[in-house]
């Protein structure tokens, strides 16, 4: 349902940096996406898993190669710490992710109570979110992204944050989300949760596509490599 053609994109670096100020974040990465699978995405801090949701989502546009979708599929990004307008109650802010989601504002405003009641925020969801914790901002963020339906949701790093009780609901709603019918990209720093969540893992590295396949089989290969090498 989503297909990345020889994906490349890089970005500017400073002007005198040993790369010439460009820096080469992928490099022809090609795969598709099937529906109903939830693919993981492991590699390294800065490898470009980020990078690759934000292009999957349309956020970013690939430097060459193409992104092919099905018609009227939509892709969401389900992530934290971004998106959130602090002058806003967690009421509104929740409607206009919604929104921003794919959500109609009728659609939006059926999702509200749920929202407010799975988020347990209480009174607070009235309250503007610059007075909210980091937590309170991700149990707002995380909710409105699980309570909204998207064809496509990608899903970065968002089980690790919170209190363990959230933490563990959160993980509970998603496992539920992912058994139904529903297409799921899911970036991830946990083995645990990716041999736990995913059908199938891709292993980024350099740039590059390293190994896919099996989610145990996959992530052995990526420990391996991180193992210092012995004479
Ligand atoms: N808008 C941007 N401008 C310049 N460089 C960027 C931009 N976005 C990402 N990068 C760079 O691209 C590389 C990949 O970043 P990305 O956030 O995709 O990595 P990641 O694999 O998700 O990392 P992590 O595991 O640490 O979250 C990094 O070196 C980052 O500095």
């Amino acid at each position: 349902m989503l297909e990345l053609r020889d994906v490349s994109i890089n970005f500017r670096s400073s002007p005198g940096t040993f790369d010439h100020g460009v820096h080469h974040v992928l490099d022809r990465v090609s795969f598709k996406l099937y529906e109903n699978e939830t693919l993981g995405i492991i590699g390294r801090n800065g490898v470009g898993k980020t990078t690759m949701l934000r292009i999957m989502a349309g956020i970013l546009a690939p430097t060459s190669g193409e992104v092919i979708t099905r018609q009227g599929i939509a892709a969401s990004l389900l992530t934290l710490g971004l998106g959130h307008r602090l002058d806003l109650n967690g009421r509104d802010n929740a409607i206009l992710s919604a929104m921003l989601q794919g959500a109609s504002r009728s659609e939006a405003l059926g999702y509200l109570e749920e929202i407010k009641a799975f988020s347990e925020l209480g009174d607070s969801f009235e309250e503007p979110v610059r007075t909210y914790s980091a937590g309170m901002k991700a149990r707002l963020g995380f909710t409105t992204a699980l309570l909204t339906h998207v064809d496509v949701l990608l899903v970065d790093e968002i089980l690790s944050v919170g209190d363990a009780q959230f933490r563990s609901k959160a993980e509970e709603a998603m496992k539920q989300r992912i058994s139904g019918k529903q297409t799921v990209v899911f970036v991830s720093h946990s083995a645990p949760q990716v041999k736990d969540l995913c059908d199938r893992v891709l292993w980024i590295d350099q740039g590059r596509i390293r190994a896919q396949g099996d989610p145990a089989d996959t992530i052995a290969q990526y420990r391996d490599s991180m193992k210092p090498a012995r004479d």
